[in-house]
């Protein structure tokens, strides 16, 4: 039975029951065609051919900024909120801009979790943070964590630790030591207003506390182990010992894998453990690379690791990251309300669909791709397939699961069961975050012979298909100077940018089952990621919602 509200006329000219593919290209933006963008220097015969060989049916769309509901177009685009964008067909104001305005209009200290967080310090209680210390504005950003802290202080906090998470991921490596620099100096000015503010425990995020997917619980063990017990094999009298100290012994350590550390007083006694009493305040407005930590503080019953000690403590998201599991139960922001999903329409309307992916962007297909919610919508027409990622450094196996994700999605193409085939291919976001270029073309060329089996597999059934991204990354692998010159260091040696760009994302349309007459509009030079569902969704032969940003297609 179809819910009336999400009920969807047929198409007019679109016939529906084509099996129908959809492939998002991790991190694969159009950039400037030179020796740093990784897909124009690697054999991609069959992506480069979807533009060169139908013009009509390619075009860019915009995926940074405010087209994905970010605070400023200077914001880079980013996997939850372009995956959001183009599940829910419209753009949707994230957790970045809206914790920015309940900051801005003060409403941050006045709402029900600010309120609840405040209790604990009132009883003596010390006030943590845990994030991912940059301004990437990918998961989190500086700028709120110290408005966080100066609003603590405001409100009566006497006592606040803060447990750091190095990036060099969504920033350049190295930057690290910049960011630990300025919490230092604001916990400084803090502790000379009367608030006792230091850093108490790190590490960096791809090894401490930040696993996604469930993909190494290691990671989210050595996080506890640090943050919270006081535990780890590093220990410094302070977080910028620890970054100069642990790189001295390891030059080729980079900021997104330092190992777990802890600040100690001179006796050697950790100057922050979180115990019984305290509250802890998680400061990544995103979602995935939080959850695991977030069920570890939550949850009574809990066996993917030992905790060894689990404080009694208020916990709370800077917003609640999984609606489904209603985690954490208590939050500083509300979360984007994301209703109405082309998951929802399609399900209502008996869209058999197989949504598929290795571990590292499984979430990305399912949970980002339906609002953020971690259960199926409907358990008899969905399937979703996880291929296992191997847990190493990306660009020591640079073709990752790209065919075995291949294969999985043929084998739903030709099985005839399903309608709807949507794949997400993680090598060159996963391998471009390396900032290894040679490793990134090899990336790109294994993303590019797993879109022609898919591709083979729609010819060979008569379908559709749609080819896009969800915004840039191995499209450029070098930092640059304001006037676009690659940065180099003093040997000459180019800067990788392991971060991703603000490049717009390709589309493309296709198949034996389209329609001779369908190309894309010449109109909505703006489009952006959200205008993608309306077209998906016109090529299964359905008409879009209504409240949906308009179909990309036009009919000559
Ligand atoms: O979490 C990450 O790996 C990066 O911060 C962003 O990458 P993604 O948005 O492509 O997942
Ligand atoms: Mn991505
Ligand atoms: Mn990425």
């Amino acid at each position: 039975m179809v819910a009336s509200e999400y009920q969807l006329e047929a198409h007019p000219v679109i016939p529906k029951g084509k099996p129908f593919l959809l492939v998002v290209l991790d991190g694969w933006g159009e950039n400037k065609e030179d020796e740093f963008n990784a897909i124009y220097k690697a054999e991609c015969p069959t992506i480069k051919s979807l533009k060169e060989g139908a013009p009509r049916r390619w075009r860019t769309i915009k995926a940074h900024g405010t087209a994905v509901g970010l605070p400023s177009d200077a914001d880079m685009g980013n996997s939850e909120v372009g995956h959001n964008a183009m599940g829910a067909g419209k753009i949707i104001q994230q957790g970045a801009s809206l914790v920015d305005n309940a900051l801005e209009d003060g409403s941050m200290f006045t709402g029900a979790g600010w309120n609840f967080a405040k209790e604990s310090w009132a009883n003596g209680g010390t006030l943590h943070f845990i994030g991912l210390l940059s301004d990437g504005g990918v998961h989190s950003r500086t700028d709120q964590l110290f408005a966080l802290m100066y609003g603590a202080s405001d409100h009566g906090c006497k006592r606040i630790r803060v447990h750091v998470l190095t990036d060099g991921r969504d920033v350049p490596d190295g930057s690290s030591i910049k960011y630990v620099g300025q919490l230092e100096k604001e916990c400084e000015n803090l502790r000379s207003h009367g608030c006792d503010a230091k850093i108490a425990s790190g590490g960096g995020r791809m090894y401490v506390t930040m696993d996604r997917y469930e993909a190494d619980w290691n990671i989210v063990e050595r996080g506890w182990r640090a943050h919270v017990l006081g535990d780890a094999p590093n220990k410094f009298e302070s977080a910028l010992d620890a970054l100069t100290k642990l790189k001295e012994e390891n030059p080729k350590l980079n900021d997104q894998f330092y190992p777990p550390f802890v600040v100690v007083e001179k006796d050697g006694s950790p100057v922050g453990t979180i115990e019984d009493g305290d509250v802890v305040v998680n400061i990544n407005f995103r979602a995935d690379r939080v959850i695991q930590i977030s069920k570890a503080f939550e949850y009574e019953n809990f066996d993917a690791f030992d905790r060894v000690r689990w404080p009694k403590v208020k916990y709370l998201g800077m917003m609640q990251y999984d609606g489904d599991l209603k985690l954490p139960s208590n939050y500083l922001i509300a979360p984007p309300l994301i209703e109405g999903t082309s998951g929802q329409y399609l399900c209502a309307n008996g869209v058999r669909t197989f949504a598929c992916s290795e571990t590292q962007k499984f979430g990305h297909v399912t949970f980002f791709w339906n609002g953020n919610r971690s259960g199926k919508i409907s358990d008899e027409l969905e399937v979703y397939h996880e291929i296992p990622s191997d847990n190493i450094q990306f660009n020591e196996a640079p073709h990752m699961k790209a065919a075995e994700i291949a294969k999985a999605a043929r084998e739903a193409l030709l099985s005839g069961k399903f309608d709807y085939v949507r794949v997400n291919f993680a090598n060159g976001d996963m391998v471009g975050h390396t900032g290894d270029l040679e490793a990134t073309k090899r990336a790109c060329e294994a993303v590019d012979q797993g879109v022609k089996v898919l591709i083979d597999a729609v010819e060979q059934m008569g379908g559709i298909y749609l080819i896009t991204a969800d915004h840039g990354n191995c499209d450029d692998m070098a930092q640059r100077k304001k006037t676009g010159e690659p940065l180099r260091d003093e040997t000459g040696k180019v800067a990788p940018l392991t971060s991703h760009t603000l490049a717009p994302v390709p589309v493309a349309i296709g198949g034996p089952g389209l329609p001779e007459n369908v190309k894309f509009s010449d109109n909505f030079p703006k489009a952006g990621l959200a205008n993608i569902t309306a077209t998906y969704i016109n090529l299964m032969g359905f008409q879009a919602p209504e409240s949906y940003v308009p179909s990309l297609l036009a009919f000559d």
